[in-house]
């Protein structure tokens, strides 16, 4: 997250964290964030299992967490049971068509989340939810907070971005896909944007006094910069894929 500010958990309490463990040794390396949609569901960008195998044992889900490189006394911790990618997802000509995946947990003992002040469920959008442009969201995950770091930011931040409308976003991306499948968004003066590291993690928007998600991370051509917004999974899109996989 580029600009913004730290967050805590308890502000974002249904971001969840994503690590692959290594095959051989114990290490767990961050992967992508996430968000909790359903006590046993997390919602995440196909593009973070580009490069897997997609064993869905090597993935582990943390949740309740406010910084990577420290154990949260309350953070519960889940094995990935369940990884679906979008069965259209591509990334063929590196845009990201249908970048959404969804992955069932299940801790040690057999549960799935269980709702505190620091874990709990994002709502999702209903079909209707029509954002308008301008429209102020946030955008939070524990990536970089420059394009030329080398290091995530490993502390949760947020940050707000205005969304920006179908045909502006086109045009300042005119050799890429941009498609109905993808939400554009930026901050003012380009000062503010997810980056990489992010990838899976909410944009929320505040909709008739709810909290509601209407973005997944997803690509950018590098992050907060000039006329080169954040483009995201627009998840009215997926509500039907969703409901199919999660009942
Ligand atoms: N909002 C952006 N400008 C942006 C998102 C993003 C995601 C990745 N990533 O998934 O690795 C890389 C660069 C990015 N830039």
């Amino acid at each position: 997250i580029v600009g913004g500010r730290k967050a805590t958990i308890e502000s974002q309490p249904w971001i969840a964290t994503i690590f692959q463990s290594a095959r051989r040794g114990p290490q767990e390396s961050f992967l992508c964030g996430g968000s909790l949609i359903d006590p046993c569901w997390v919602l995440t960008a196909a593009h973070c299992f580009d490069t897997k195998a997609l064993q869905s044992s090597q993935f582990t889900v943390v949740l309740g967490k406010s910084a990577l490189n420290a154990t949260d006394t309350k953070e519960q911790k889940f094995n990935a049971e369940r990884i679906i990618v979008h069965e259209r997802y591509s990334h063929a000509r590196g845009d990201y068509d249908n970048d959404i995946a969804l992955m069932r947990i299940r801790s040690a003992s057999g549960q799935c989340a269980q709702e505190t002040d620091t874990v709990k469920t994002i709502c999702l959008p209903s079909q209707n939810d029509i954002l308008r442009d301008n429209f102020e969201c946030e955008v939070s995950g524990y990536g970089k907070a420059n394009r030329t770091d080398i290091f995530y930011s490993r502390m949760l931040k947020s940050t707000n971005v205005n969304l920006i409308s179908q045909s502006m976003c086109r045009k300042y991306y005119e050799n890429r896909v941009v498609n109905g499948n993808m939400l554009c968004a930026g901050g003012l003066h380009w000062k503010t944007d997810s980056c990489s590291g992010d990838s899976g993690g909410p944009l929320i928007c505040e909709f008739g006094s709810r909290m509601v998600l209407h973005g997944i991370v997803s690509w950018g051509d590098g992050c907060a910069q000039k006329e080169k917004p954040g483009v995201y999974t627009r998840v009215t899109e997926y509500l039907p894929w969703i409901e199919s996989h999660i009942n």
